[in-house]
């Protein structure tokens, strides 16, 4: 019941979409819509502790993603702040009314983009999140996740990092619609929990999309893996973006990657500060949907009756 009320809701967004664009039509030859996808940008920018800089440079790099043919734009996780249980609280804002979410209302409307504004320490009484919203070409914002699994982790030598000294989990998976591809939130360490993903395949969603900012440790080894094991298990698009790699405090891996359903990585990043363009053909999933049909195929029998024994 409540997949057939998310699905009509997709659907009526759908028929609105393109009765205005019908209306709106001016017969461009920019192609940046094909049969089902769009032309998406991931931005890897640079980070300082300049939140007003880091803004700016967030809308220079929308509208050159825009002038590119971008109709979706994502940003990572922590864009207008450092990554840091210790700036949580001194840069957390109220959503929707903080200077960065003004910041990605103006810029999703300015260039009339879907824009995925990657992660903001929110505030909201006295909690704190690490939330990512989405905003519509109106300027309206369709959609707020907060990342749901905490990156606590103790790696001697490595790296540790405890999120939940500071920060709350979200309890809610969310998804949005862009016409009628349905689209699912994660953040980050988010992309290690397989359900979450599994959960988001079973909604409908043909893409799934992690702002992130993995670690020099786990980096190397995960980053990529995770990405295509979400994808391929799934069977969709998988979207993550990282801040471009800084010199000091939490160094990001970088490597901004698009995976597509078949578990190949379509278009990745380097290092450095970088805006990553693919067109994306949903209908891929259906393709590899249709040729490897895992999903009927699973035996739902046996592992519902196994995990009722745990
Ligand atoms: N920001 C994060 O959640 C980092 C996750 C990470 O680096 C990992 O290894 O997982």
């Amino acid at each position: 019941m409540l997949l057939t009320v998310r699905y009509l809701k997709c659907y009526k967004h759908y028929l609105a979409q393109h009765i205005k664009s019908f209306a709106n039509a001016n017969f461009s030859t920019q192609a940046t819509m094909m049969n089902k996808g769009f032309r998406a940008a991931l931005l890897q920018l640079n980070v300082g502790k300049d939140r007003t800089s880091n803004l700016e440079n967030a809308v220079d790099h929308i509208k050159k993603a825009k002038e590119g043919g971008a109709k979706l734009v994502a940003l990572s996780e922590c864009f207008n702040s450092p990554y840091g249980v210790k700036f949580f609280n001194e840069y957390a804002e109220n959503i929707p009314d903080g200077p960065s979410c003004k910041m990605l209302s103006k810029a999703a409307k300015d260039n009339s983009i879907y824009l995925v504004g990657g992660t903001i320490p929110e505030r909201e009484d006295s909690k704190l999140f690490n939330t990512c919203t989405v905003w519509n070409p109106d300027g309206e914002m369709i959609a707020k996740y907060r990342k749901m699994h905490l990156f606590d982790i103790d790696i001697p030598g490595g790296i540790t990092f405890k999120e939940s000294d500071a920060l709350s989990a979200g309890n809610e998976l969310v998804t949005f619609c862009i016409d009628d591809i349905k689209i699912g939130l994660g953040i980050c360490y988010d992309l290690r929990f397989e359900e979450l993903a599994k959960l988001y395949r079973l909604q409908g969603c043909e893409l799934l999309i992690y702002p992130g900012a993995f670690n020099m440790t786990t980096g190397p080894l995960h980053w990529e893996l995770v990405q295509r094991s979400r994808a391929l298990d799934n069977q969709l698009f998988v979207f993550a973006i990282s801040p471009a790699r800084g010199e000091q405090g939490y160094i990001a891996w970088g490597h901004s990657q698009i995976t597509n359903p078949w578990g190949k990585v379509i278009a990745q990043a380097g290092h450095a500060e970088e805006t990553i363009f693919c067109d994306i053909d949903l209908a891929q999933c259906n393709e590899v949907r249709q040729q490897i049909p895992i999903y009927p195929q699973r035996r739902t029998d046996i592992y519902n009756t196994v995990l009722a024994k745990k």
